[in-house]
Parts: C-alpha cells; structure tokens; sequence
C-alpha cells in the first residue's frame, strides 16, 4: 500500500463516522421521542373518545395526526405542544395554540382547516389583507341615549418580533420583554400616558379589584396553563394604563402584548379612534412579528390576522329571554356571545360581552364595523320585541 493510500482510507472512514454521528444526531434531534409519541397518541384516542366539540377533535383526523406527529418546528415543539390544551379541557371551543410562529406552517394540515373554519372561510390560499384602520370618523356612538351598552372595548395582540410564544420564552426573555415593554410605553403621551404595573409584587387586592372592573387579566387560566403558556408566573406579566383607565397594555399574558381601549357607554368612535392613535404610536418603538399570509400573528390562531376583537357590554333584556335565540341571531351577524366576564364566563345582571367573531380575512375597519352593523341590528330587534 503506498503511503497516499494508508493515509486517505482512515481518513475517509473517519470522516464517514463523523458525517453518520452527525447525521444520527441530526436525525435524534429532528425526531419526536419515545414519551411524546405516546402521550400524542393516548391524546388522540381520549379526544376521539370524547364528545368534544372542538374545532381540534373536528380537525385531527387519524390521517392528519400520522402525518404530523412525527413534526418538529426549530424550536422544539411538536404536535402534543399544539394540542395539549384542547385534550386537557374537552369543552375547548377551538383547543390549539402555536407554541411558536413556525408551528403554522409545519402543522399547516391541521391548523389550516381550524382557520377556515374559525373566520368564515379564510382559506390556505387565502392572503391576509394589509393593515388598514380605514376612516375612524365614519364610526358613532352605538347607543347614544345609553339604553343598552354598558361599556365598549376594541382591543388588538401583537408578538414581538425575535421572540417565540409564551411556551418556549426563557424566564431571561419574559424579564427582558417586560422591561421593554415598560420603557416604552413610558414614552407614550398625552391622554395615553400612563404607568406601567408589573404583576409581581402587585398585591392581591389590587390585582383582584382590576380584574373585577374588567381591566386586567384573570390568572390561572386552564385553557392558558395546560397549553403551557404560564411558565414563571408571574415574572414578565403586567399591565399598563393611563390614568383614566381608558387605555390599556397587557404584557405576557396569552400574546406578548394586548393593546385595550375601552369606556364606558356605546362611543365606539371615540375607543377606536384611541386604540389606532396608541397602536401607530407603539410600532414605531416595537417591532411586531408580521406574516404576508397570516397577518399579525398571535399565540392562538383565533386571534391572526387583524388581531382585533371589538365589544360591547350590553344588556338586551328581551332577546336574552332565550339565550340560544341570542347566540342564533348574534351569529347571523358574525358575532360572539361571552359572559360578564368574558371568555368561558357566564352573564351576571343580564350583561353580555357582544363581539365580532372572525379576524382575519378583512382589515381591521371591517372587523370593528362588524360588530358595530350587527349590534345596531340586535338593538334594532330587542327595540322590536
Ligand atoms: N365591552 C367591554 N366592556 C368592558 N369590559 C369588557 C368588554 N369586553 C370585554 N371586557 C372585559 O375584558 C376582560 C377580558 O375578556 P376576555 O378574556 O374574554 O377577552 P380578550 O381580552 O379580548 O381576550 P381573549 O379573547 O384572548 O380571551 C374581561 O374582564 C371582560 O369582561
Ligand atoms: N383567548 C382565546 N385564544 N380564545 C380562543 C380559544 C380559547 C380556548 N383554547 C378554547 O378553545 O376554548
């Protein structure tokens, strides 16, 4: 053997030996192990065991879940990180989240149909409209003599760009997203000035009176918590408002931010025209996570898009008589029906929290309009009865 031979025959196996470790490694760190394909697999049979109604159970066809539950996004996450808070709770009226932005796409054969189904059609190759607040002077005051609405809100999400969602941030990152949160909305002037109250160390009572008026956040969500998007509670998490508490920022809850205008009365001109002015002013100090497709994006795919959900506190006394033949005529109009307290809540003194369902799909003008036109109808009809 001459010596060109001797020497390049080891160096060619070791290097094959490298490249197959390395690709074994490779292989092992793309796979989903051993105890997350059982726990998906005892999640599928105990959802298709249930009665759910879930948009998740609807979707996760035997099909979609083979071809899936192998999937991995770059940040780690699989398929049971999606799912895990629609098999925890059954009575999930979507029950997935996107542990990161990624997920929307590895795990596009399931999250797809759950958005068409969700805002009225949208379909994979459907695009997101751009952003556009449209002409807030054509919006009035839904209820001037104060007969029915309580109180309005439109409040929006947003991500910040170069962080993943609430299950894979590091506790670094939720301080670190917290205190440029709070240094930037310190900038905010003018009617949105404000102060910025982080919720560790806010007293109990403090954060349960702003929860009882509706300003802050409930904590120990289940929904929230089995999707495992409650991680170092409650570092990161806080609130901000101006003094009026008229406007409103929520960091780290379910989106890494929730931007809220709110009052009392039916003056959605005036919430709408708040939450626009805020928003244009907090992007140009933050950068949020966009997608051409998809539009703002948000922990869960209810919220994509235009991220925006504009309601109304409403007391419709003659037509709530009947609850089913409330929720029949709200959805006739595209609208949501939720408790006094919103999401998973009941009424309490007759109060209604009224609200366009879909987000994506029309620009945010048109989602605010929706809820304005189909509460004007249900005004109309309880007026009737
Ligand atoms: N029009 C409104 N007037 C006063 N409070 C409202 C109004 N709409 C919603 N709220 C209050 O906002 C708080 C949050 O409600 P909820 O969690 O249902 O909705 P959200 O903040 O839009 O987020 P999500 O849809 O992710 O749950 C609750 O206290 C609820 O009562
Ligand atoms: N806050 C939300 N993202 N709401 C929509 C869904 C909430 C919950 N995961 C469910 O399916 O019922």
């Amino acid at each position: 053997m001459n010596y060109k031979l001797k020497v390049t025959i080891p160096v060619v196996v070791c290097g094959g030996a490298v490249l197959a470790y390395y690709l074994i490694r490779r292989k092992a760190a793309a796979m989903v192990d051993a105890t997350t394909l059982e726990k998906l697999e005892a999640g599928f049979s105990k959802l298709a065991a249930s009665d759910s109604k879930s948009l998740l159970k609807k979707y996760l066809t035997r099909e979609v879940f083979d071809a899936l539950k192998n999937k991995k996004t770059s940040f780690g996450s699989t398929l049971l990180d999606c799912i895990q808070s629609g098999v925890e709770n059954l009575d999930s009226g979507v029950g997935i989240y996107a542990p990161d932005a990624e997920a929307y796409v590895v795990f596009a054969d399931l999250f797809d149909p759950i958005i068409e189904d969700y805002h009225n059609g949208f379909k994979k190759t459907d695009k997101h409209p751009p952003k556009n607040w449209g002409d807030v002077e054509t919006l009035g005051n839904l209820d001037p003599a104060g007969e029915f609405v309580v109180s309005t809100r439109v409040r929006c999400g947003r991500s910040m760009e170069g962080y993943p969602f609430n299950p894979c941030l590091t506790e670094a990152q939720y301080k670190e997203m917290e205190d440029k949160v709070a240094s930037t909305l310190s900038g905010l002037e003018g009617e949105l000035k404000g102060t910025f109250y982080p919720l560790t160390g806010m007293s109990k009572e403090t954060q349960q009176q702003l929860i009882d008026d509706h300003f802050l956040f409930k904590e120990g969500d289940r929904f929230l918590q089995a999707a495992n998007a409650c991680r170092f509670w409650p570092t990161g998490r806080g609130i901000y408002h101006n003094e009026n508490k008229t406007f409103l920022v929520w960091c780290n809850e379910e989106d890494h931010l929730r931007l809220i205008s709110m009052q009392m009365g039916g003056d959605l001109k005036q919430v709408y025209k708040r939450l626009v002015t805020a928003v244009n002013d907090i992007e140009k100090r933050i950068p949020f996570s966009h997608n051409d497709r998809l539009g703002f994006l948000t922990f869960c795919p209810t919220n994509l898009g235009t991220t925006v959900r504009a309601s109304v506190h409403i007391k419709l006394p003659k037509l709530a008589a009947d609850k089913a033949k409330l929720e029949e005529v709200a959805s006739k109009y595209h609208l949501q029906v939720r408790g006094t307290r919103g999401e998973h809540t009941e009424a309490e003194g007759g109060v209604y929290d009224i609200s366009n369902k879909r987000r994506m799909g029309l620009t945010e003008y048109e989602a605010v309009k929706e809820m304005y036109d189909g509460i004007a109808e249900l005004i109309k009809i309880e007026k009737s009865l």
